[in-house]
């Protein structure tokens, strides 16, 4: 089965061209002013209604409040509200009741014991991200950083949900990380960038081609 992919951190139309005509499942918007690849709801409703049918709007948040979902869902229709931050399980099953949209809760792994602790969002969410843990002691983002963890990590795990493996990933270590987690979704962002918050198109239809034959 070939392995879906979702192109995160979208912010302009060429970058979102390239995704869907080169097969992207997933489009990911960021709703996190910190971030290179912010986009503010008027844009992103614009690039939404770019997208067909087939093809999933993923919104970013980090840490949201209810304030922040609302002025968001309001104007940009999102399929996948993706919570990025230190959200409890108590506060991803909170928002998934609330919006009636599928919740991704992203993980953030450094060591097996950070594994351990996600089952615990098994049941509060629709899906589960993997993701790097950002680095200590420097201004990291909370994702979106282009590190990978140890993915000998996922080896023998299961879960409830489907989930996705993200962080540091790119068209030279995909099928690597695909082989090594067993991995049926990928979702990258850095790695189809030539600069930060610049999504290169010639780089996402590569990432997209290189699934695509794996
Ligand atoms: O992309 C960001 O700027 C960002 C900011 C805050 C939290 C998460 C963020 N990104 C997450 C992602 O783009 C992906 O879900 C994933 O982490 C892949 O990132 P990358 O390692 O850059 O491929």
């Amino acid at each position: 089965m070939p392995v879906q992919v979702k192109i995160c951190g979208i912010n302009r139309p060429d970058a979102l061209a390239a995704a869907v005509a080169g097969g992207a499942r997933y489009v990911g918007l960021v709703f996190y002013e910190r971030s290179p690849r912010h986009v503010a709801p008027e844009l992103a409703a614009e690039l939404a209604r770019q997208v067909p049918t087939g093809v999933r709007v993923v919104g970013l948040f980090v840490d949201p409040d209810e304030l922040m979902l609302e002025r968001v869902l309001g104007s940009v229709p999102l399929d996948l509200i993706q919570l990025h931050g230190e959200e409890t399980p108590e506060r991803v099953a909170e928002v998934r009741a609330a919006y009636g949209i599928e919740v991704m809760k992203a993980v953030k792994v450094a060591e097996a014991a950070d594994l351990d602790r996600a089952a615990a969002y098994d049941g509060a969410c629709d899906r589960l991200l993997f993701d790097a843990k950002a680095p200590k002691g420097v201004a990291a983002l909370p994702g979106g950083n282009g590190l990978s963890f140890d993915w000998t990590l996922l080896a023998g795990r299961t879960w409830a949900r489907p989930w996705m493996l993200s962080g540091g990933l790119n068209a030279g270590n995909l099928a690597d990380a695909v082989r090594a987690t067993g991995a049926t979704a990928v979702d990258v962002s850095s790695g189809v960038e030539d600069r930060p918050g610049h999504k290169d198109p010639a780089l996402v239809a590569g990432f997209l081609a290189c699934a695509a034959a794996l």
